[in-house]
């Protein structure tokens, strides 16, 4: 039986609102990195499907119907046209509604582990398919490495080589609702980011995404006005190369010259805040890879 499977946070580095599709969601451009902060979904034996959570935020999400990772499971289940079973165990850490896409993350390790334990060798394109209607977020998590994102989630593409680099993951325990945030949304559209082949240090990095921005950091502040004190705690943290919100929010991130930097950072906010710092997670999933070009 396998082991634990990663759902690490995703991080959005930079999030431009390019543009708005006729059934309303909005196209991004995004570059998606992801830390090694995450839950873990593990599956034990047993016959019909059911899902346990554990973990300090496990107790913030009750184990409903519509929980993401049985959707999954229940989705990859029809599309085999075998039945769902076994006992998953979620693992949950990362807080919910946060911007780091908790239940994206865990809806695709659902995908990833259980394609594996039932033995079904999906198609890489099939999967992604099957990921893209579990939420928009769901296929950059699937590939679980740091990748650009447009359209509304499905257009994927290399990222560029990523340097060394710490980030510091924190939020004011306050969920954000990611529709009220798009709701929330006004100004016009922003050009997709023109980006290098690689940066040769987390500096570089940071001073490169300093010309991008969070499209939404402004009507998230508006429903949600702490997270303002959470960005200008983080800009003034000591070695501190770049301070912005993750997605919609509420979850800023500090990106540091390492890890190490970041997770020592992480110990000066204020203890009533969830944060975590360490390094990205930049594992290699050919398996899983929908990437143009594999992996
Ligand atoms: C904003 C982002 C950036 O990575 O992250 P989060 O803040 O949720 O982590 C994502 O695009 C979120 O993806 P995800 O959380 O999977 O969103 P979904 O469940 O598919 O959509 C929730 C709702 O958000 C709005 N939505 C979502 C994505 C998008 N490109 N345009 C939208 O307008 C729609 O109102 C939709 O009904
Ligand atoms: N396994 C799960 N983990 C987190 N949220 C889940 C999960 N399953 C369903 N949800 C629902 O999905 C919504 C979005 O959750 P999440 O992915 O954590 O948000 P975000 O992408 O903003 O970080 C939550 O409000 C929650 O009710």
């Amino acid at each position: 039986m396998a082991g634990w499977e990663a759902a690490p946070a995703k991080v959005n580095l930079y999030l431009h609102v390019t543009g708005r599709r006729a059934d309303g969601y909005h196209l991004l451009d995004s570059l998606v990195a992801f830390a090694g902060a995450g839950d873990r979904l593990r599956l034990e034996p047993a016959g019909a499907l059911s899902l346990a959570l554990e973990g300090s935020e496990g107790a913030t999400l009750a184990a409903e119907p519509d929980n993401l990772v049985l959707r999954a499971a229940r989705l990859l289940a029809e599309a085999a046209g075998i039945p769902a079973s076994g006992r998953l165990r979620l693992e949950k850490n990362l807080p919910v509604a946060s911007g780091i896409g908790g239940g994206s993350a865990d809806a695709a390790a659902a995908l990833r582990l259980l394609d594996r334990a039932w033995g079904l060798g999906t198609a890489p394109e099939a999967l992604a398919a099957l990921a893209a209607r579990l939420g928009a977020d769901v296929p950059v998590c699937l590939e679980c490495r740091a990748t650009r994102m447009q359209g509304v989630g499905e257009i994927l593409s290399a990222a560029p080589a990523m340097p060394e680099c710490g980030i510091l993951l924190a939020n004011p325990r306050l969920p954000l609702p990611t529709p009220a945030v798009f709701r929330a949304r006004r100004g016009d559209f922003t050009p997709p980011a023109v980006l290098p082949s690689g940066w040769a240090d987390a500096a570089a990095m940071a001073r490169s995404l300093a010309a991008c921005r969070n499209d939404l950091e402004e009507a998230a502040i508006s429903l949600c006005p702490p997270v303002a004190e959470v960005l200008a705690a983080l800009a003034a943290l000591p070695g501190c190369l770049l301070a912005r919100m993750s997605g919609s929010g509420a979850t800023c991130f500090a990106l540091f010259p390492d890890a190490g930097s970041a997770e020592s950072a992480a110990a000066i906010l204020p203890e009533a805040w969830w944060r975590w710092g360490g390094g990205f997670t930049n594992p290699p999933l050919p398996a899983y890879s929908a990437l143009a070009g594999g992996a």
